[in-house]
């Protein structure tokens, strides 16, 4: 039986740096996400946007900010892809800011536990609310999957921790943006990590990379969730996203590149984009050009 996509948006700038992530969903579909999708022959039907929840900041909580607001999106995240997952469906879910992936992960770990994150991000985003010195949220979301941080985010989930080391592998992040504390928690979880200066050397094939990457992480793991956020992407050569990475990152071709290999490939059964800022984008330019690669990369798992 064909494989089903079902389209997610959840416009949420809960747990992020600005405005502006709140109008992806709808961007994504004005720039023919669906329509584009079926031409390459791929099935999937959208199920609509979650509540939009505008950006603000939370000066009560300085170093947890609108904790409660990024609890309450995640777990309507959780609930709908858990819905898509009972029907036999593929969730295609696109934000809103990098907590959501929390959620998705939430959904399948209560339903299909043998399930990895593969993590492709410019950040590693393994801050807590104690060391944290800006305190936004999605610059914390591997930590909470490994159950650490606040605890109502932490046991949002069927299980604490979500994941366990093993179960992620992140690839692509800006070993600048790391700081004293994730360094920490890198080399204490051993997490299986590729940095974007890694991927750019001049001997290195990012997409063999990629591939040893999602094949590494099922060998002990049936399937995988991609979660791929737009900041993994040099600014300098693609701006969409919401925090930007200047001359770091990876070349934006490199990175459509390494996005197809994970998509192809057969474990992958789910994929959440994130950091998608429309504002960054004032002639629709780039996110007709991510569609695109969205459409071809998702398009290789048509025969
Ligand atoms: N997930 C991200 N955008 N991370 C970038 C890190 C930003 C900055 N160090 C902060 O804590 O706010």
């Amino acid at each position: 039986m064909a494989e089903e996509f079902a389209l997610l948006g959840v416009p949420s700038c809960a747990g992020t740096h600005g405005p502006g992530q709140e109008k992806a969903p709808a961007a994504l579909r004005s720039a023919g996400l669906v329509e584009r999708l079926r031409a390459a022959g791929v099935t999937v039907t959208d199920r609509g946007d979650l509540p939009v929840v505008p950006f603000r900041t939370d000066p009560d909580h300085r170093d947890r900010q609108n904790l409660p607001l990024v609890v309450e999106v995640v777990r309507a995240v959780a609930k709908a892809v858990g819905g898509i997952l009972d029907d036999g469906a593929v969730p295609l879910v696109v934000g809103g800011d990098c907590t959501i992936t929390l959620g998705v992960l939430a959904a399948y770990v209560a339903r299909r536990p043998g399930t990895g994150l593969l993590y492709f991000d410019g950040d590693l985003d393994l801050s807590v609310p104690d060391t944290s010195r800006s305190g936004i949220l999605d610059t914390m979301v591997l930590s909470h999957l490994l159950g650490e941080g606040a605890p109502e985010l932490r046991e949002a989930g069927p299980r604490t921790p979500l994941l366990g080391p093993e179960g992620i592998v992140a690839f692509g992040y800006d070993p600048v943006e790391l700081g004293a504390a994730g360094r920490e928690r890198l080399g204490r979880y051993r997490l299986r990590a590729l940095p974007c200066t890694e991927l750019t050397a001049p001997v290195v094939d990012p997409v063999v990379e990629a591939r040893a990457a999602w094949r590494a992480l099922t060998a002990d793991h049936e399937r995988f969730v991609l979660h791929f956020d737009v900041d993994v992407i040099d600014s300098v050569d693609f701006p969409l996203a919401n925090f930007p990475h200047f001359n770091e990152g990876l070349p934006v071709g490199v990175a459509f590149e390494c996005l197809a290999e994970f998509c192809a490939a057969p474990p992958m059964a789910g994929l959440v984009v994130t950091e998608v800022n429309p504002d960054r984008d004032p002639d629709g330019a780039m996110v007709d050009t991510l569609v695109g690669a969205l459409v071809g990369a998702l398009g290789r798992r048509v025969d």
